[in-house]
C-alpha cells in the first residue's frame, strides 16, 4: 500500500496520522467525509463548517490534495434510519459502529479504492497485525485509555486489509505532542465527542425530530403503576435520570430494566444488584462478524458489553447462523438488546454481535 486517502475529520488525531504517513513516505490525500446537512438539522449546533475548515488546514499545511466526500444521501439511509427505527423498535443501537462498518470502513473505502488509492487511512487509536499467512488482525491501541476496537468491532477481513491506522502505535499525549512540534493548525483543538458525525448533540433532542412521543406507564416487576413516561424511545436498559418517579424512602433509586414494547410500558426497578432484570450473566448474541477466523467451538474469551467497560471473562458457546451464547464471570449490569458485544482473545479484537 502506498497510495492512501486519509480520512480527515478536522480533529488531531487524522490529522497526525495523516502527517506520520507523509512522513514515512506515503502518496497521501486528505478526505473530509460530510454527512450531515446543517438545513435538515435546524435544532443541532453542527461543528461541521469548523471540521471542514481545519480539516483543509491540516491538508493545506502539510501540502497534500483535498476533498470533501459528499455521503449525505447515504449516511441517511446506513446510519440515521438504523438508529430512528432501532429506538423506534425499543433496542438501543450503536451508530458509531455502524458507522465505521457501512460508511468510513464501506462507502468511503471503497470510493477511494475506485478512485485508484491502496486503500485509507483513519485516526483510530487500534492497531493491525500481520499473520503468517498474510491475514490481518485487529489489536487493542498502544494507549490503552483511548483503545478504539470495540467501534469496529463489526468489521471484516476486507475491511481492515485496506486501511491503516497510524496512531494506534501512540499514546496520545504523544499525538498531541507531535501536532503541537509540527505547527498542525489544529494542534490544540479539543476532542470531539458524541455520535459519529452528529456531533455534540444530545440523542433525544435528535430523535425528537424523527420520533413522535407515545406516552404509557411507568410499571415495576410486579405491574403496579408507579408514573406515566414520554415515550419508550426515551429510555433505555441502565438509565437512571429523567424516569420522573421519586426514590422511596431509603433513598433508593429507579432504574429502567425494560421496555415493553406491546404495552408500551417502562419498566422499573430500584437500582440494588438483586433487581429482577437489572444484572444478567448469560445472552444470546446475533448477527455475529469476525476480524478473521469464526468461532467454531465453546471456549473461554474476553468481551467487552460496552466502549468504556474493562474486559470481561466470558465462555462462548457458537449456536450456528451468526449467533452465540455468552456467559459472563461476572454478571453484567444493564444490556440492552440492540447493543454490541466486542469479543476479544487477549487484546486482539475478534468480532463483535448485538445482544438479543
Ligand atoms: N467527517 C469525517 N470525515 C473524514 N473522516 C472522519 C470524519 N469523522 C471521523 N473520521 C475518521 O474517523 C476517525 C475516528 O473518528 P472519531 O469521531 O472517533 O474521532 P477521534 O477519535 O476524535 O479522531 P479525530 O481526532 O481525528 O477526530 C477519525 O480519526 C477520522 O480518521
Amino acid at each position: 500500500m502506498n497510495k492512501i486517502l486519509v480520512a480527515l475529520s478536522g480533529g488531531v488525531d487524522s490529522a497526525v496520522a495523516a502527517w506520520l504517513l507523509k512522513e514515512q513516505g506515503y502518496d497521501i490525500s486528505g478526505a473530509y467525509i460530510r454527512t450531515w446537512m446543517n438545513e435538515e438539522m435546524p435544532l443541532a449546533d453542527c461543528p461541521a463548517q469548523q471540521d471542514i475548515e481545519d480539516s483543509r488546514a491540516v491538508a493545506a499545511h502539510l501540502g497534500i490534495d483535498y476533498e470533501i466526500v459528499n455521503l449525505v444521501n447515504e449516511y441517511r439511509e446506513h446510519v440515521v434510519n438504523y438508529l430512528v427505527d432501532g429506538y423506534q423498535r425499543g433496542i438501543t443501537p450503536n451508530p458509531d459502529i455502524m458507522c465505521n462498518r457501512e460508511m468510513k470502513f464501506g462507502i468511503f473505502q471503497d470510493y477511494a479504492l475506485k478512485a485508484g488509492f491502496d486503500g485509507i487511512a483513519t485516526g483510530h487509536y487500534v492497531r493491525k497485525f500481520t499473520n503468517d499467512d498474510s491475514s490481518q488482525d485487529l489489536l487493542e491501541g498502544l494507549d490503552k485509555n483511548k483503545d478504539q476496537t470495540y467501534f469496529l468491532a463489526l468489521l471484516r477481513q476486507e475491511q481492515i486489509r485496506h486501511a491503516l491506522f497510524p496512531v494506534g502505535e501512540l499514546e496520545k499525549p504523544r499525538v498531541r505532542q507531535l501536532a503541537l512540534e509540527n505547527k498542525l493548525p489544529n494542534a490544540t483543538k479539543k476532542d470531539s465527542q458524541g455520535i459519529c458525525f452528529l456531533g455534540d448533540m444530545n440523542i433525544s433532542r435528535f430523535l425528537e425530530h424523527y420520533i413522535d412521543d407515545k406516552p404509557g406507564d411507568i410499571v415495576n416487576p410486579e405491574g403496579k403503576v408507579l408514573g406515566r413516561h414520554r415515550g419508550l424511545h426515551r429510555y433505555t436498559t441502565g438509565q437512571r435520570r429523567g424516569i420522573g418517579v421519586p426514590s422511596n424512602t431509603d433513598n433508593e433509586f429507579y432504574v429502567v430494566t425494560g421496555l415493553d414494547m406491546e404495552r408500551n410500558e417502562l419498566i422499573v426497578a430500584f437500582d440494588k444488584p438483586d433487581s429482577p432484570g437489572l444484572f444478567t450473566s448469560e445472552v444470546e448474541v446475533y448477527g455475529l462478524s469476525f476480524v478473521n477466523q469464526s468461532i467454531s467451538e465453546p471456549c473461554r474469551l474476553l468481551a467487552k458489553p460496552r466502549y468504556r467497560d474493562p474486559s470481561q471473562a466470558i465462555h462462548y458457546t457458537p449456536l450456528g447462523d451468526n449467533r452465540a451464547k455468552v456467559s459472563f464471570d461476572q454478571p453484567q449490569r444493564a444490556l440492552s438488546p440492540g447493543q454490541i458485544l466486542a469479543i476479544y482473545d487477549g487484546d486482539k479484537l475478534l468480532g463483535g454481535g448485538f445482544y438479543k
